[in-house]
């Protein structure tokens, strides 16, 4: 196969941009992966103002004495953008953290970081799918293409296919990107462009995805933009029904609305709703679903009275603090503690029943946002690793009422809020990861008190992490353990929790990351 050529340029903006903004939090994943989703703008649209090219000519920046980030012949939206891919692809950034930096930088509000948000999610969630147009478009790997121009078309690809974006806008918008940062490759990406126009999206799955009877899995992968090594681990984790594993890769296409979490006895949910302009939650008592609008705009998050938090995470927490219990109930323990989302919400349950809660997180960094996140409530944060239960004096043994351990896991269940993971997990992560978490939840087991509670919770539903991961370590831990039904601990009517006793939530069933919970009881 021949295609149009390319003659590949350095990527002459790199050095400026390696080093100036991403150091900071590269690595960190505070945030939670929740999507920046910037109020007013509307999917695909264009930017509010600056004609044609919408922020060209500064759009609504708030300029602020900013040094200003744009190339000249490029408008501002699409060049945060790429700057975004560019950074995922070239230092491993996360796009939730790296993003909000990058507008902030550009002065980008409103529609324009509207428009730069879904450019740089909804490229990179489809990324799979857009590299093979693109292959076929060039009739090359997208390997072979220099990478920034390949960014660049791969934005260029986002606006044609899943946009509102005219087909000239995107392209010509596309090939002055390219300009600058690829220079000698603009002929190459305008007829790779305009044979990517040449078809909608529906068409180009039709002509490059397998068939659906002779390759269900290549099928699903192709046409919603996962890896396979993904889907079949979904599949099979839904019993093999490839209709609802269908509407699982849909939603993750989707951009998810952002939780709150009213932590009780400091925030009505009903009132926090009010004051956000969101709505309460379908499931959660303490949720608040937040209409738009950047999170760290609400009050009530800098005052503590509530955090950003997935629906799922809440359910699952709160599930371990309304477990039927008899005896003492004033020692909880949170083995894996950071960022803090959930000891926060336990801190502020534990404060309201006169417990304390001990909040164990092996890294210093993280462990120091627990300590941010649960201010002012009766939560001790350790930096020490969870393994050291009965070897650390301050984690003895048997001595805990409530213990959670929510595991480090592959986070398949928050693909929708983390863009990129879904193409940088590979299955090769998950022996190491299921070693630890065998480890840490035979650490909880050896920490809970005879009769105390155990909930083993992952943010991933692939069965390797969540059932054998359980069976496993209470069957190696030398613990004697039964298994709670977690479906009561939920609350009353919440469809969908399966046959117990474990149970796992989803995006397409609950509009929540998918969250599994195991509940054990120390006999
Ligand atoms: C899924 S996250 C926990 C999320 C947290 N519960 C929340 O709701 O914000 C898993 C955490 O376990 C920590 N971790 C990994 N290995 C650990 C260990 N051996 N001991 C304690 N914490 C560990 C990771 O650093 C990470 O912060």
């Amino acid at each position: 196969m021949t295609g149009p050529s390319e003659r590949p340029s350095g990527d002459r903006f790199a050095a400026e941009r390696r080093d100036e903004r991403f150091d900071g939090g590269r690595r960190d994943e505070r945030s939670g992966g929740r999507d920046q989703r910037p109020s007013g703008g509307q999917r695909g649209e264009r930017p509010a103002r600056g004609g044609p090219w919408g922020a060209r000519s500064g759009g609504d920046r708030r300029d602020g004495g900013r040094r200003p980030m744009a190339r000249p012949t490029v408008d501002l939206p699409r060049q945060v953008a790429y700057e975004a891919v560019a950074a995922v692809h070239r230092d491993d950034a996360y796009a939730n953290l790296v993003l909000p930096s990058l507008l902030r930088d550009a002065g980008l509000v409103g529609r324009d970081a509207a428009f730069a948000t879904e450019l740089t999610y909804g490229t990179l969630r489809r990324l799979g799918t857009l590299d093979a147009i693109l292959g076929d478009a060039a009739g090359r790997d997208v390997q072979r293409i220099d990478p920034p121009v390949r960014d660049a078309l791969r934005l260029g690809a986002y606006q044609l296919l899943h946009t509102r974006v005219p087909a000239h806008a995107a392209v010509s918008s596309t090939v002055d990107l390219v300009k600058s940062v690829g220079a000698g490759a603009t002929g190459f990406a305008n007829a790779v462009l305009r044979e990517v126009a040449g078809r909608d999206a529906d068409a180009w799955v039709a002509k490059l995805a397998p068939s659906a009877e002779s390759d269900p899995i290549g099928h699903l992968a192709l046409t919603y933009s996962h890896p396979q090594w993904i889907v079949r681990a979904f599949a099979e984790a839904l019993g093999g029904d490839l209709g609802e594993t269908t509407r699982l890769l849909i939603e993750d296409n989707e951009r998810p609305p952002v939780h709150l979490c009213a932590r009780p006895g400091l925030a009505d949910p009903a009132e926090l709703a009010d004051e956000v302009g969101g709505a309460p939650g379908a499931f959660s008592p303490y949720a608040v679903y937040l209409s738009g609008g950047a999170p760290g705009d609400v009050p009530a998050l800098a005052q503590g009275r509530a955090h950003v938090q997935d629906e799922g995470s809440q359910l699952v927490a709160n599930a371990l603090a309304v477990a039927p219990l008899d005896g003492p109930d004033g020692r909880w323990l949170d083995l894996c503690a950071g960022p803090g989302g959930k000891s926060g919400l336990l801190g502020a349950l534990a404060a309201q029943r006169d417990a304390r809660l001990t909040a164990v997180e092996v890294s210093e960094h993280r462990a120091r946002l627990v300590e941010q996140a649960t201010r002012g409530l009766p939560v001790t944060v350790l930096h020490t690793d969870g393994r050291t239960v009965g070897a650390d004096p301050k984690l003895p043994e048997g001595h805990f009422d409530r213990v959670l351990v929510d595991a480090p896991c592959t986070g398949l269940g928050s693909l929708r809020r983390r863009p990129e993971s879904r193409w940088r997990r590979q299955p090769s992560d998950l022996p190491p990861l299921t070693r630890l978490q065998r480890e840490l939840l035979a650490a909880a087991l050896r920490a809970a008190r005879p009769g105390g509670l155990v909930a083993y919770v992952t943010c991933s539903p692939h069965t390797v992490e969540t059932h054998v991961t359980v069976t496993e370590a209470a069957r190696r831990s030398g613990v004697p353990v039964d298994f709670v039904d977690a479906r009561p601990l939920l609350p009353a009517g919440m469809p969908g929790l399966g046959d117990g006793p474990t149970v796992q939530l989803w995006p397409h069933r609950h509009g929540t990351d998918a969250m599994f919970l195991a509940m054990l009881r120390r006999t």
